[in-house]
């Protein structure tokens, strides 16, 4: 299996933290060497976890930083990945100076994992600017950029949350970091002569007790020739704030063993986490707050508001026992889901149920009759596809992160926690929360309060990060389209205008010109919503929607406008007869009547766990018989045209193959998408595919249209200005009755009456803007006088 949690590993009580408090050089070379000897030393010692200090690849100063700076991945890292590998440990790599592909600098510090895998950068959040006057000055941000996440790794024995040196005095960070479930943390660091001494431990053991987690600082060894001179004394001090291991300033090795039987027994012998007032004061992770934020997450509705990749909501049922609440595909090294839940204590514990899309696995229980228990019984305890919310110490409790909170005198389970998936191929993960082991005679239901945050890949990967994988490239694709469609918009502008000024400008141009515009506004707000979507994580539905409305009636409008012309609409005929009217009405009444179904059945009964394509569904069908139907029509009228007007087949013909193209293509590939392509593959497909037909659909009409002398199928050769003259309203409903032109009004041979400003030695109109308008094609006999 490829898509692990990372923490599928033997669970331990206890495993050995190694601090390396080593000495930093100017070499860069060597202090890498020196790393690599002290971590194989440490294991050497039994370390499962080893440490090592900030900056440890470079001397700590603000004038080192740019000289040393590398990217990540880069020299270091791919040293530090072969070290955790050969040694068989999770390495966290102290911090180096690291460039980023923007030129930005970074104080972070890359994770390893034993196979050598990195896992996790954290940027330093919080820079170090204090001036202490007479002792020291020193200012980071002259030459750094701050991170902007926290940082929490998944290993065998605990999540671990990560700071480098001044994060160690912000409070709240270690706050959340335990709230999300973490039982160290550990800080990288290079305090000074000055702070050293009279901060260092006592924020370590503050940050401990505050949180009741072990917490691990690790310094350079103290050189005194160095131009900041670190404090050394890297320390490990316990939940109950005793120290575990420390040392003096020289170079060594630390050990110390971290044990989680510890922390529970510190949390039970003195209970602040139950005790928290959460009604009084709150610390929030801005990341997971939305509008409504936390402040309402005590509160339970009935609806379920599910959107995008952060998802909100609340559930409250009745009989049901197993709900699921969301689906995610993971394409990546480093997949990870975050939860934070929250339900009443009174309501037992309830559970997260993780399936993978295996026939064993979701398909064998979503929509099955099978009971809760049978349901969750496919699932493997090893693999960690079960976490029990609550704050018991079995195996899928003990990594829940829940807490007891009490509000108005009602107690909840407060529980926030990580879990990291690995996937080579695109899988499905489906989220399900239970709770089977409810007595059968005394059915309670469910009631809890949800947020999750599902990623792919590391943070600044923006086309893939907040995306699930069956996204992915949609929104670069909508991008390449929308500046095709701009450049394309603005020459339809100009050939408009020319054919204004030739008062050609005709009703099935200006249907164009509506249609255009239309499918660019949708491709605007596409982009808008898969660009915030990216940036943000959450699904910006409403957007969304509106976009897809335009295209659909954009797409309404081109198939009037291909019909209309095919009738030969502006071309060989002014006007439409009555019983052309009324079919063209019913059966365009009819087509928006089934997009409208198709957006309400999205809204209402798209099943997400049933991984459809809104295509597949009762409207979705319709409407692709519609499109068909619409063709029949196409052909059918077009077929009248040319056997009466036979002079026009130069337009018509290249229209009629590249429309019955642009009419079966959507249909074609949409079936062939829903029989015969991956499900996660379905969605960018598709889109990339619509997006092309409707950009060839417009492109030719561009094409075929354009006020050219080169253009030999120009289809208009009768002015608007003349339609009213040439239709007869009195005449009425054959095609070819005297509501069609007659021939001559768009031949050459009436040159004074009709066209006046051609050109009478060689039959072309003079240029407009530029272009040359197309000659004239036909010679008909004379005309009658109008
Ligand atoms: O907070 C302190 O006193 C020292 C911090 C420090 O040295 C650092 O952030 O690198």
């Amino acid at each position: 299996m490829h898509f692990v949690p990372a923490n599928i590993l033997v669970d331990s009580e206890e495993f050995n933290l190694a601090l390396l408090q080593m000495a930093v050089g100017t070499s860069k070379v060597d202090n890498l060497a020196r790393a690599v000897g002290m971590v194989k030393q440490a294991a050497g010692k039994g370390a499962n976890l080893v440490v090592l200090p900030e900056c440890f690849n470079s001397p700590y100063g603000t004038s080192y930083f740019p000289e040393y700076a590398e990217t990540i991945p880069g020299p270091s890292t791919q040293t530090l990945s072969q070290a955790a590998k050969d040694n068989n440990v999770f390495l966290i790599g102290g911090s180096i100076p690291e460039k980023s592909s923007d030129g930005r600098l970074y104080n972070s510090c890359p994770i390893f994992r034993p196979d050598g895998t990195m896992v996790a950068v954290h940027r330093k959040i919080h820079l170090f600017d204090i001036n202490v006057p007479g002792k020291i000055k020193f200012q980071e941000s002259e030459v750094l950029s701050p991170g902007n996440t926290l940082t929490i790794f998944d290993t065998p024995f605990c999540h671990i949350g990560v700071g480098i040196c001044y994060d160690i005095r912000f409070a709240e960070l270690a706050q959340l970091y335990a709230r999300k479930g973490c039982k160290l943390l550990v800080y990288p660091g290079a305090f000074n002569m000055t702070t050293g001494p009279a901060h260092w431990e006592a924020l370590q053991r503050g940050r401990a007790i505050d949180n009741q987690v072990y917490v691990a600082t690790v310094s350079p060894a103290r050189d005194d020739s160095a131009s900041y001179v670190a404090w050394g004394h890297s320390t490990i001090v316990s939940p109950w704030g005793d120290i575990v291991a420390t040392t003096q300033h020289g170079e060594e090795i630390v050990v110390g063993e971290i044990d989680m039987d510890r922390v529970e027994e510190v949390r039970s012998m003195i209970p602040i986490c139950s005790q928290r007032r959460q009604d009084l004061y709150k610390v929030i992770d801005v990341h997971e707050c939305s509008e409504n934020g936390m402040e309402d997450s005590l509160n339970f509705y009935q609806a379920t508001i599910t959107s995008g990749r952060w998802i909100e909501g609340n559930i409250e049922t009745q009989t049901s026992n197993w709900e699921f609440i969301a689906r995610f595909c993971f394409l990546s090294k480093l997949g990870s889901l975050s939860y934070t839940f929250e339900y009443p204590v009174s309501y037992g514990t309830q559970e997260i149920l993780l399936y993978f899309d295996e026939p064993g696995q979701w398909e064998s229980v979503y929509r099955s009759n099978k009971n809760c228990s049978a349901r969750r019984s496919v699932l493997s305890l090893e693999n960690n596809q079960v976490i029990a919310l609550n704050t018991s110490n079995t195996a899928i409790s003990r990594f829940s992160g829940c807490t007891v909170a009490t509000t108005n005198g009602q107690a909840f389970y407060s529980c926030s926690g990580i879990r990291t998936f690995r996937s080579m191929r695109e899988r499905w993960w489906y989220i399900v929360v239970a709770r089977c082991d409810e007595p059968l005679d005394k059915v309670q239901g469910l009631k809890f309060y949800y947020k999750l945050h599902l990623t792919n890949g590391e943070e600044n990967e923006f086309l893939q990060y907040e995306y699930s994988a069956d996204e992915f490239y949609i929104f670069p694709e909508d991008m390449a389209y929308l500046v095709a469609y701009i450049i394309m918009m603005a020459l339809s502008i100009v050939c408009a205008v020319i054919l204004r000024n030739r008062q050609l400008f005709h009703s099935s141009y200006k249907l164009y010109m509506a249609s255009l515009s239309l499918w660019l506004s949708g491709l605007i707000l596409l982009c808008i919503a898969w660009g915030r979507y990216g940036q943000y994580g959450w699904q910006e539905k409403p957007t969304e929607v509106t976009g897809r409305i335009f295209q659909a009636a954009s797409t309404i409008i081109f198939i009037l406008m291909v019909i209309l012309m095919a009738k030969g609409y502006t071309i060989t005929r002014g006007r439409l007869t009555s019983i052309s009217l009324i079919r063209l009405s019913i059966f365009f009444s009819l087509f928006i009547i089934i997009y409208c179904f198709l957006f309400i059945w999205e809204g209402l009964f798209f099943d997400e766990g049933l991984v459809l394509y809104y295509y597949e569904s009762p409207p979705g069908y319709g409407l692709i018989a519609m499109r068909l139907v619409a063709w029949l029509w196409f052909l059918y009228a077009l077929f009248f045209t040319l056997k009466h007007h036979p002079s026009k087949r130069t337009f018509y013909l290249p229209f009629f193959i590249i429309y019955t193209l642009w009419f079966w293509a959507g249909p074609v590939v949409i079936l062939a998408a829903m029989f015969g392509m991956p499900k996660w593959s379905r969605e960018k497909t598709i889109n990339a595919v619509e997006q092309f037909v409707g950009l060839c659909g417009h492109l030719f009409f561009l094409i075929l249209t354009r006020p050219q002398a080169a253009n030999k199928n120009f289809p208009y050769h009768v002015k608007t200005s003349q339609i009213g003259i040439l239709s007869d309203p009195a005449d009425n409903d054959t095609i070819t009755g005297s509501s069609t032109f007659r021939s001559e009004a768009y031949a050459t041979s009436s040159p004074d009456m009709l066209l006046p400003q051609i050109s009478r030695e060689n039959g072309t109109l003079p240029p407009v803007l530029g272009f040359a308008l197309p000659p004239i094609q036909h010679a008909l006999p004379s005309a009658p006088p109008i």
